[in-house]
């Protein structure tokens, strides 16, 4: 009996079932087809463009097609569909024509840029004319790519958000990498989906609690450490203690970790009791005495965030005291800090700075965390993510290609050969070859198999860094 488990890591195994039929249903003598990939729209004006490099390295690049894929294909094709469609022919011309790497060439906007949607991002065609069912064979996967960008967009305008708070009332940025702390691993859908969105959080931050991203940078991003994390309890650690010993779990976080962050979730009975009298009674002394840069970061869980998080600087300002920052705005000192990782959205975090910039609050005594809306509640739709034919050679003719559905406009594709071009700052999409492709901003990053173009993730980073960080005059 063949292999079962196999299959799983083949590349002709990651395709929607409908398109192993679709070697049949072009033109006769269709040489070229060439698709592009674009966010038509969406919640976010403009897409952080990331993740694409992942995919190609995690699937296409190399010698991906092998006459063991092959033989499996036709067997679980021949009974999935009942009837004989797998384009066998196709595959071994691919193996003995081109050794098992991909005829395509993939142009695309360099990772990290952010892109004003409605504009193409990346485009495919095949450089065998034998192979023009390849295009869209994968757009299945590459489409894929939707997920860390919309991960990295929807992270990003968070980035913005609390960036133009600490400016408003921080004396500096400087902590802003560090500001938004991935919580998402448990919530994502699997170690992969983390590991990918993961990685798109960091490439706007720095604190991660997600293992998978920092191994999934590291493995396709070449980054030794994408990001970081301190010691912090969880209730299991606080509440074995028992209700009694509440103060006892508290001391003992104290002395297992006497330098620097960390952070104690404080929430487990009464927080308020927790911050009044533990933190800022019974354990005060303990709490200013740590060495050097000792900070205490106080972990609320639960509640209404903006009310709990200002009611807890409240008391803790009132225990340890306060200063006024040059902006005028109160800050604790730096032996204790709250980090509010309950409800924490790009729809929640402006209101919770809004109301604490009231409460005449820094932005720098808090950071925030974030999970399920950092790394899950976000879909292809979020940003309108779709891969669409433009072009194509049939009997040796070039013809533009496009759909325009009565029903639904906004879903019209581009026409033809796309190149992505700036012009004073902003970019404009050129369609039915009418670019120059000297200046496109696409750049071939991957051809006939090999990856042309590897972007290390601090090359990401600074593509993808926001306005208000990278003007020098504000600090
Ligand atoms: O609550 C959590 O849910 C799930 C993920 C981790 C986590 C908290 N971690 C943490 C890290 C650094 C400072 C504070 C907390």
């Amino acid at each position: 009996m063949a292999d079962l488990a196999a299959g799983l890591d083949s590349v002709l195994l990651i395709a929607d079932s409908y398109k192993v039929t679709h070697h049949r249903q072009y033109p006769p003598n269709t040489s070229i087809v060439y698709s592009y990939f674009e966010s038509r729209g969406g919640k976010f004006p403009a897409t952080c463009f990331f993740g694409l490099q992942y995919i190609l390295k995690r699937w296409l690049v190399g010698q991906v097609v092998t006459r063991e894929k092959i033989e499996e294909a036709r067997e679980i094709f021949q009974l999935h569909f009942g009837q004989n469609v797998f384009n066998e022919e196709g595959w071994n011309y691919i193996l003995e024509h081109h050794n098992g790497y991909l005829p395509l060439r993939i142009k695309a906007v360099p990772e990290g840029t952010v892109v004003p949607t409605k504009n193409v991002l990346f485009t495919v065609e095949n450089t065998d004319p034998k192979c023009y069912w390849l295009t869209n064979y994968f757009e299945t996967v590459l489409v894929q790519a939707w997920y860390p960008m919309t991960v990295a967009t929807n992270s990003r305008a968070q980035k913005e958000i609390i960036a133009r708070y600490l400016h408003e009332t921080s004396d500096s940025t400087a902590g802003l990498p560090f500001k938004l702390h991935d919580f998402g691993f448990r919530g994502s859908s699997s170690v992969e989906s983390a590991g990918i969105g993961g990685m798109a959080h960091l490439v706007n931050f720095q604190g991660t609690d997600t293992i998978a991203a920092v191994t999934t940078a590291r493995k396709f991003y070449g980054c030794p450490m994408a990001g970081f994390s301190i010691p912090a309890a969880e209730h299991s650690t606080i509440t074995s203690w028992g209700v009694d010993r509440e103060k006892e779990a508290f001391q003992n976080m104290l002395t297992q970790f006497p330098t620097g962050l960390m952070a104690c979730v404080s929430d487990s009975y009464d927080i308020w009791h927790a911050c009044g009298k533990l933190w800022g009674e019974e354990l005060k002394q303990l709490v200013e005495d740590r060495g050097e840069n000792g900070t205490l970061v106080v972990r609320p869980d639960s509640g209404d965030p903006s009310e709990v998080v200002i009611k807890v600087l409240n008391i803790l300002g009132e225990k340890f005291g306060t200063s006024s920052n040059t902006k005028g705005y109160k800050v604790l000192p730096s032996c204790v800090r709250v980090i509010q990782g309950d409800g924490i959205s790009y729809e929640t975090v402006a209101q919770i700075l809004e109301n604490l910039k009231k409460s005449k609050w820094s932005t720098d005594m808090v950071t925030f965390g974030s999970g399920g809306a950092l790394l899950q509640r976000l879909d292809r739709d979020t940003q309108k993510c779709a891969y669409k034919c433009s072009y194509a050679v049939i009997d040796g003719k070039e013809v533009s290609v496009f759909k325009d559905p009565v029903t639904d406009h906004g879903k019209k594709s581009k026409k033809g050969r796309l190149t992505l071009e700036c012009h004073n700052g902003k970019f404009v999409t050129y369609e039915e070859g009418k670019g120059d492709p000297n200046k496109d901003i696409m750049q071939v990053v991957f051809e006939n198999g090999k990856l042309l173009k590897d972007f290390d993730f601090a090359e990401v980073r600074k593509n993808a860094e926001i306005d208000l960080v990278k003007k020098k005059s504000d600090s």
